[in-house]
């Protein structure tokens, strides 16, 4: 049995509809979406704001592989091309696998294909503020709470410029 959080984001072509569709293409393993934020582009500031949102997902029969595995047939089914010139370059779909637990303890790897929990979370407001609105005791792994990694000065400006946007909504919101 794993459980996984997930990030998604979208910042080319139909953003909501991206979102929409990688949530589908999740299925049955979806417990909760997050509601919709825009967020500026983190990393590479020269693209279009993104749309970001955070789901979480569980499969008894699932390993934590799998959840990379359906992350990237996500991502292709939304056509994504990847620039090799722009790390965090603009893209239709991005899913990251933010944190698996497997029967309820918190995966560790450092594996360079799955890296659990993904490394750069910590730093990334359009990841910590979603999932909190969902999951408000959850805690990163090897970082502590997410309340208190979201209340870090360091983040004090990129939490502040999320927008929430009620008006798109992925389904199964809490
Ligand atoms: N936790 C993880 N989630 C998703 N991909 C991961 C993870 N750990 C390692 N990877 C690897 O990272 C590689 C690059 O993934 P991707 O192109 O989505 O990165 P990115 O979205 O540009 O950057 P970032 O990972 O910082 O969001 C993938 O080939 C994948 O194997
Ligand atoms: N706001 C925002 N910025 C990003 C995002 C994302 O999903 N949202 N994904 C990236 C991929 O590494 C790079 N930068």
């Amino acid at each position: 049995m794993t459980r996984a959080v997930l990030s998604i984001g979208s910042n080319l072509g139909d953003r909501e509809r991206h979102l929409r569709q990688a949530v589908r293409e999740l299925g049955g393993s979806v417990e909760r979406a997050s509601g919709v934020y825009e967020t500026p582009p983190w990393g590479d500031a020269d693209q279009p704001a993104y749309l970001n949102a955070v789901v979480l997902v569980s499969d008894p029969a699932a390993v934590p592989h799998d959840w990379l595995e359906r992350a990237w047939a996500a991502e292709t089914a939304a056509q994504r091309v990847r620039d090799p010139e722009r790390r965090f370059g603009p893209r239709t779909l991005d899913v990251d696998v933010i944190a698996v637990y497997e029967d309820g303890r918190p995966v560790l790897s450092d594996d360079p294909e799955l890296t659990l929990p993904h490394p750069r979370a910590h730093l990334r407001a359009f990841v910590l503020r979603p999932w909190h609105d969902i999951e408000p005791a959850a805690e990163l792994p090897g970082h502590g709470p997410i309340a208190r990694l979201l209340a870090d000065p360091a983040l004090a400006g990129d939490v502040a410029a999320l927008s929430p946007r009620p008006d798109l909504a992925l389904g199964l919101t809490a």
